[in-house]
């Protein structure tokens, strides 16, 4: 495609050079681009792409997109704001692989992931071939890949849709972060369906203010197109948690037909009758197309939740009611979310992802439901993340844990015996005596002591890291799973 044509999407944008030189590929880091490619500049949070061109150029780009004139033999695109371009001229690229599949995004602090596989795996059971994007991983047409970041850059994002629905995807239900949305990685997606799971603290070092966060939410449901076009396929359609008070925000910032639903009267769909034991969680769930009973593997109120706006979701895309219900029931669970590590142990041992106050609020509160014993926690809180999230977590995990095992997430470049004080400042505050938590920085060996200590009935919950592989560590990348370290505490122990 020539430079001309491609960039004929930005209507204000401006040529300096030859604007009829070949395109072969689009990129915005200067360290994978290839001969041939357009390199777009972006202003980083730590760099400035712009300082790149120069590197780009020697590798073989053969343009640039600018938000200011440089001073280069290349012809250059300016710009306004080249996040933006990047978000145009990449959906141009691949062909608007949006409007190509039926796009379900799901934002929110916590349920996300969940929400996205309870969907993902109605769908397919439907017979729609269903691809998704999302923490875990990237998958459709049987292939996995492993993804770096919950909702990826505008560039990738459109090229992996492209590869998606050129292998006949015909759904894609994907995770859209805060980061995302702020960022503007999914404009140029043209969504059918936004569901929202709920609001809580979390990454206010990004976003600064809960006001802030709820704005960047709020993008995804002021993005969304009309409610009433006349043929069914190009609808939009707001799927709220009625139970949360954003939602309210949310529904009067889109011009798409607002779905709800919770746990009171007025919602679209609607549970009742929530049982929940320590295999699993069953509920009542009314609906506009009907009720039905359903039992998920899952336990939690929270997972009624994210059940709950996967059967919206669904209902929208014609599933019955009936076959909803069962590809739900034989769902075992998702990966790094409250998910039971068994080696035939007398107490349990429970792996989840909590790593947001409400998060780990609501697991704790499951997780007391179903103790027959005494609950140890063992959990930490990332390092240059938010955190003001600390001590409040630490509170929380003081309040429903017999004992709390404070330990190292993910310290990234911070030092983490000073993350492990922030949240230690959590319970001394609390007035939680000295003998009901431990400081221990190696998470290695907190998980072991944790297990150590658990006698028959008792049940240790590891929260934060899920299904994460690695533990991020001064810069370094070392390999760590929650799930394998405790199996190995726990045969060390039998
Ligand atoms: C805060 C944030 O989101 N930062 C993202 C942002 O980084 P940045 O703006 O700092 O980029 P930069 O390093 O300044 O570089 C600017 C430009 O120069 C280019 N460059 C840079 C160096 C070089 O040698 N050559 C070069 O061309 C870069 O490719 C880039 O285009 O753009 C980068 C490139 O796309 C991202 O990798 C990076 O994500 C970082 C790694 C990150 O950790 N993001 C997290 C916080 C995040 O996005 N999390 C959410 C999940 C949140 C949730 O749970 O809800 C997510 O969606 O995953
Ligand atoms: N609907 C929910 N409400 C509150 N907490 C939840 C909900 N669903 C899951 N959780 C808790 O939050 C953790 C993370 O869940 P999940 O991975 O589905 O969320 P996410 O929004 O994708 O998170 P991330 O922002 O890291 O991508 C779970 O392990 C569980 O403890
Ligand atoms: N998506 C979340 C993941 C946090 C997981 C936790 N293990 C950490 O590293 O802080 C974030 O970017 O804040
Ligand atoms: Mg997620």
């Amino acid at each position: 495609m020539k430079l001309m044509q491609l960039t004929s999407v930005l209507t204000a944008a401006v040529i300096d050079g030859d604007g009829d030189v070949e395109i072969g590929g689009i990129e915005t880091d200067s360290r994978g681009v290839k001969p041939g490619d357009l390199f777009i500049c972006l202003p980083g949070h730590t760099q400035d792409g712009h300082q790149f061109a120069a590197q780009a150029a020697e590798k073989g780009a053969v343009a640039l997109v600018v938000e200011r004139k440089l001073v280069t033999k290349l012809p250059q695109v300016i710009v306004k704001d080249s996040r933006f371009a990047m978000a145009a001229l990449a959906s141009t690229f691949f062909n608007q692989p949006s409007e190509r599949m039926k796009m379900i995004g799901v934002t929110g602090t916590n349920g996300k992931t969940t929400t996205t596989y309870l969907i993902e795996k109605i769908l397919n059971d439907h017979g729609l071939k269903t691809g998704l994007i999302g923490t875990i991983q990237m998958k459709y047409d049987g292939q996995s890949f492993p993804m770096p970041r919950t909702t990826p850059e505008a560039l990738e994002l459109q090229r992996y849709l492209n590869d998606m629905a050129n292998a006949g995807t015909e759904c894609c239900v994907m995770e859209v972060s805060s980061h995302a949305l702020e960022q503007g990685r999914v404009k140029g997606t043209d969504f059918r369906t936004a569901i929202f799971t709920n609001l809580s603290q979390d990454h206010l070092d990004y976003h600064h203010t809960m006001e802030e966060y709820r704005g960047a939410k709020g993008l995804f449901f002021s993005r969304l197109g009309n409610a009433f076009a006349k043929d069914e396929r190009s609808r939009k359609y707001a799927v709220l948690n009625a139970d949360d008070d954003a939602a309210a925000y949310f529904a009067k910032q889109t011009a798409a037909e607002v779905i709800t639903y919770g746990l009171g009267d007025d919602a679209d769909v609607r549970a009742s009758n929530i049982s929940i034991t320590a295999q699993g969680t069953s509920f009542h769930v009314d609906t506009f197309r009907g009720q039905a009973d359903i039992s998920i593997r899952m336990v939690g109120k929270f997972n009624v939740y994210n059940a709950m706006a996967a059967i919206a979701a669904a209902l929208l895309e014609g599933v019955p009611l009936e076959d909803i219900k069962n590809s739900l029931e034989s769902v075992p669970g998702v990966a790094g979310r409250v998910e039971a590590v068994n080696e035939g142990q007398p107490y349990a041992v429970i792996v989840d992802y909590a790593h947001t106050p409400d998060g780990l609020e609501n697991v704790l509160r499951t997780v007391n439901e179903f103790a027959a014993g005494r609950v140890f926690t063992v959990f930490g809180c990332g390092g240059d993340r938010d955190r003001t999230k600390r001590p409040i977590m630490g509170k929380i995990a003081a309040n429903y844990s017999d004992v709390v095992f404070v330990t190292s997430d993910n310290p990234r470049t911070e030092d983490p015996e000073l993350i492990l004080k922030d949240i230690e400042a959590g319970l001394i505050e609390e007035g939680v005596p000295a003998e009901s938590y431990k400081l221990i920085v190696d998470r290695r060996k907190a998980i072991e002591k944790a297990i150590e200590m658990a006698s028959p009935g008792d049940v240790v919950l590891i929260a934060g890291k899920g299904h994460e592989t690695y533990q991020l560590i001064a810069g370094e990348v070392l390999d760590f799973d929650d799930r394998i370290v405790a199996k190995d505490a726990i045969r060390g122990r039998q």
